[in-house]
């Protein structure tokens, strides 16, 4: 059995009240039962994460090498900001999703940067938290091929 890990960053646990505007009413507990619906139907196993701390987000990472077949990562802010968090996905070695709920070119320039996107199979970004869903099922795909 394929395992998935979905990794979310800083504030993103807020999901559901944070700037509802942007990033819509569903929680993180919405959107993981929705994940572990799609991956039950599929027959691979989803580990779940958040964390707001950089360091966290980077042991996080360290702990999937050898256990985990993709990732799907939404970094936050911290996208903009981490090559820390890129070097230790670099050294992992474990193809990941970046996921940004809305669309980040949209938004202030600061947004427009990711330390991330050159290294990620694939970016999804402003498809609300359908974007985890779509990421997830290019994932089960892209792991069966
Ligand atoms: O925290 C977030 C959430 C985000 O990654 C998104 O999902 O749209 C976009 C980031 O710019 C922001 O810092």
């Amino acid at each position: 059995m394929k395992n998935i890990a979905i990794i979310n960053g800083p504030n993103l646990n807020l999901l559901g009240t944070r700037e509802p505007h942007l990033y819509g009413s569903a929680t993180l507990a919405d959107i993981s039962a929705r994940l572990d619906g799609i991956a039950g139907k599929h027959n691979v196993a989803l580990s779940h994460h958040q964390h707001n701390g950089e360091g966290a987000l980077i042991d996080t990472v360290h702990a999937l090498r050898g256990n985990t077949d993709m990732i799907i990562l939404n970094a936050g802010a911290y996208t903009h900001s981490s090559i820390a968090l890129r070097d230790a996905l670099a050294a992992v070695c474990i193809p990941f999703v970046e996921v940004h709920v809305s669309n980040v070119y949209a938004r202030e320039p600061f947004r427009h940067h990711s330390y991330l996107s050159d290294q990620a199979v694939g970016v999804i970004a402003g498809l609300g938290t359908f974007g985890y869903e779509a990421a997830l099922l290019f994932c089960i795909d892209y792991l069966h091929h």
